[in-house]
C-alpha cells in the first residue's frame, strides 16, 4: 500500500497514532477541528470494537460534543478533576511545540480543558510546522462582545495588524458568545511576554497561544508520521 498524500489521509494517520496512547478508563480531552475529528472517530471505533472501555470524554466545543455523542463516547463537562490525556489539532507548531490554536474558534474551551490534562498530544499534517509562531497563521484572541470596539483598539496598540473575525457580514461568535480578533504577529516577538500582556488587556478572555503545554506531536507527511517531543 502506498503512503497517503492527501491531507485528510495524513490527518487521520496522525490521529490514529495519538489515540494509540489512550488507555481504558482514561478521561480524555476531545479537541476541536478537522484533525481532532479523526481522533474522536477513532476513540469511538475502538470503544465499539471493545479495544477501549470506560472512556470519558470532555469536549472542547459544541461540535466535538455532538460528534462524541454520535460515535458513542460518554462525555462529561469540565470539572476540577484532571484528565489523563487530551488530543487536539493546532494551527501552527513551533520547534519547541509552542502552538497557535483557535482558527476553528475553540481556543478558550481547549485551553481550559487541556491545561488540566496530564498529557497534551497534538495531531497535524506537515503544513502546520513553522519555524516561529505567526509565520503563517494569525493569532486568535477571544474578546468579550461588550465594549468590543474598545478592546480592539487596546489590542491594536499591541498588535496593529489584525481584524475582527467575521462570518459573512456578521462578527463570528464563539461557543462562549464572544468575538475573536485575529492578529498578525511580527517576526521578532517574545511570545511569553506577549501572552502576559494580552491576558492583562481589559476585554480579552484568552489567546490562542498554547505555550509549554504540548507533550508531543504526531505530524503526518507523505513519507510517514513524525513524532516530535517538547524539549525540556
Ligand atoms: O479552534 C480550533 C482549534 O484550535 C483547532 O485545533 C485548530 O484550529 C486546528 O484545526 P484543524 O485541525 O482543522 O486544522
Amino acid at each position: 500500500m502506498s503512503a497517503p498524500t492527501d491531507l485528510e489521509a495524513l490527518k487521520k494517520e496522525a490521529a490514529i497514532r495519538a489515540v494509540a496512547l489512550v488507555q481504558s478508563g482514561n478521561r480524555v480531552g476531545l479537541g476541536t477541528g478537522s484533525t481532532a475529528k479523526y481522533a474522536i472517530e477513532e476513540i469511538g471505533r475502538k470503544l465499539a470494537a471493545g479495544e477501549l472501555t470506560g472512556i470519558v470524554g470532555v469536549a472542547t466545543s459544541e461540535a466535538s460534543e455532538k460528534l462524541a455523542r454520535e460515535v458513542g463516547i460518554p462525555t462529561e463537562t469540565l470539572d476540577p478533576r484532571l484528565l489523563d490525556i487530551a488530543i487536539d489539532g493546532a494551527d501552527e507548531i513551533a520547534p519547541n511545540l509552542d502552538l497557535i490554536k483557535g482558527l476553528g474558534g475553540a481556543l478558550v474551551r481547549e485551553k481550559m480543558t487541556e491545561v488540566q490534562a496530564g498529557r497534551l498530544i497534538i495531531i497535524a499534517d506537515h503544513t502546520k510546522i513553522v519555524s516561529r509562531l505567526g509565520e503563517k497563521a494569525p493569532l486568535p484572541i477571544e474578546i468579550l462582545q461588550f465594549g468590543f470596539l474598545s478592546t480592539v483598539e487596546r489590542l491594536r496598540e499591541i498588535l496593529p495588524a489584525g481584524r475582527l473575525r467575521h462570518t459573512g457580514a456578521q462578527p463570528y461568535v464563539t461557543d462562549n458568545g464572544n468575538y475573536i480578533f485575529d492578529a498578525q504577529l511580527p517576526a521578532e516577538m517574545d511570545v511569553r511576554a506577549l501572552e502576559r500582556r494580552l491576558k492583562g488587556t481589559l476585554g480579552v478572555v484568552d489567546t490562542g497561544l498554547f505555550l509549554g503545554m504540548a507533550e508531543r506531536a504526531f505530524v503526518a507527511a507523505p513519507d510517514g508520521v513524525q513524532e516530535l517531543t517538547a524539549k525540556p
